[in-house]
């Protein structure tokens, strides 16, 4: 018999979690209860629509790096690439630890790669995120720029547009566009995500202003394609949209997954963002087996 060594070397089972904010889908894995090893083919495995799980990002609630945190949060896209932040993630990682008891605190700090988040869950259970403050130096985004501006002309091809650039913990770009429904996110969005100007990649989001308080916004999303929602880029947008004049403090963005809330008081001061996080149900992972040589 020769089952012995294969199941010997077989990979244990993952249980994990589907989640998501307004279509924005997490595969959520608890690290403080299993160890937790998976390498960027692992992820792209999982995250296959058809042979895997399918998910736009990987999330990993890893024990609190420090006393003055909770938990850690690691997030890596579809295509493997760890990144920095993730605002949907972040409402849904709220949840996450809510729900599965590893803690009952309402208010959460989290550690990320791009820094401190503060999470707090309503009683209507929807997720408010202090999501930090948004930096717009070309170098922190980081992008390539002679000067700091406030919308950058970047030529794609024959053409040229006009770009905000923000860094809400992970690089963004933000268009204005006169229809969100018309909009060429399909063929811009993968052209500026690799750009030469910004050397990490970037998120596209393409917003239409509706009114000062309420726009309309897809994203083009660095290393997943266009999601039904993104909350960095929701953030990204309304601060953008408020240093060039055309919005306020208070936005509703609504995104094809459905409306998030987004606040920014201004210069300096952190952007808030709530809205709601949804479980859709638990799982068990089968590392698939090699396939037989032919
Ligand atoms: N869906 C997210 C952002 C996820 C990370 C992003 N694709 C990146 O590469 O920076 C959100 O809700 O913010």
């Amino acid at each position: 018999m020769t089952t012995t060594s294969t199941t010997a070397l077989r990979r244990p089972p993952l249980p994990f979690t589907k989640m998501h904010g307004l279509g924005n889908d997490f595969l959520v894995l608890d690290a403080t209860r299993q160890p937790v090893a998976l390498s960027p083919e692992d992820i792209r495995a999982l995250a296959d629509r058809h042979f895997g799980v399918g998910f736009d990002q990987l999330l990993v609630v890893t024990p609190g790096p420090r006393a003055d945190v909770d938990f850690g949060y690691r997030i890596f896209n579809a295509d493997g690439s760890e990144v920095e932040q993730c605002g949907n993630g972040a409402r849904c990682f709220a949840r996450f630890v809510h729900d599965q008891g590893l803690t009952d605190q309402r208010r959460i700090r989290v550690q990320t790669c791009a820094g401190t988040i503060v999470l707090h869950i309503t009683d209507t259970g929807h997720v408010q995120v202090d999501m930090g403050m948004p930096r717009f130096l070309p170098q922190e985004i980081p992008f390539s720029a002679p000067a700091p501006a406030l919308r950058y002309p970047v030529a794609v091809g024959d053409e040229m547009v006009q770009l905000a650039v923000v860094n809400m913990g992970n690089p963004h770009a933000v268009l204005r566009v006169a229809d969100v429904d018309s909009a060429p996110v399909a063929t811009l969005g993968p052209q500026l995500e690799s750009h030469p100007r910004f050397p990490a990649r970037v998120n596209v989001g393409f917003m239409q202003v509706l009114a000062p308080d309420r726009i309309r916004l897809r994203v083009y999303e660095r290393g997943t394609g266009e999601t039904l929602a993104c909350g960095t880029g929701a953030c990204a947008a309304v601060v953008a949209g408020q240093r060039l004049g055309w919005l306020g403090q208070h936005v509703t963005v609504l995104l094809p997954g459905g409306p998030l809330q987004i606040d920014w008081p201004g210069e300096g001061q952190h952007v808030h963002m709530q809205g709601p996080a949804t479980r859709v149900y638990d799982g068990l992972w089968h590392w698939p087996e090699a396939a037989p040589a032919v």
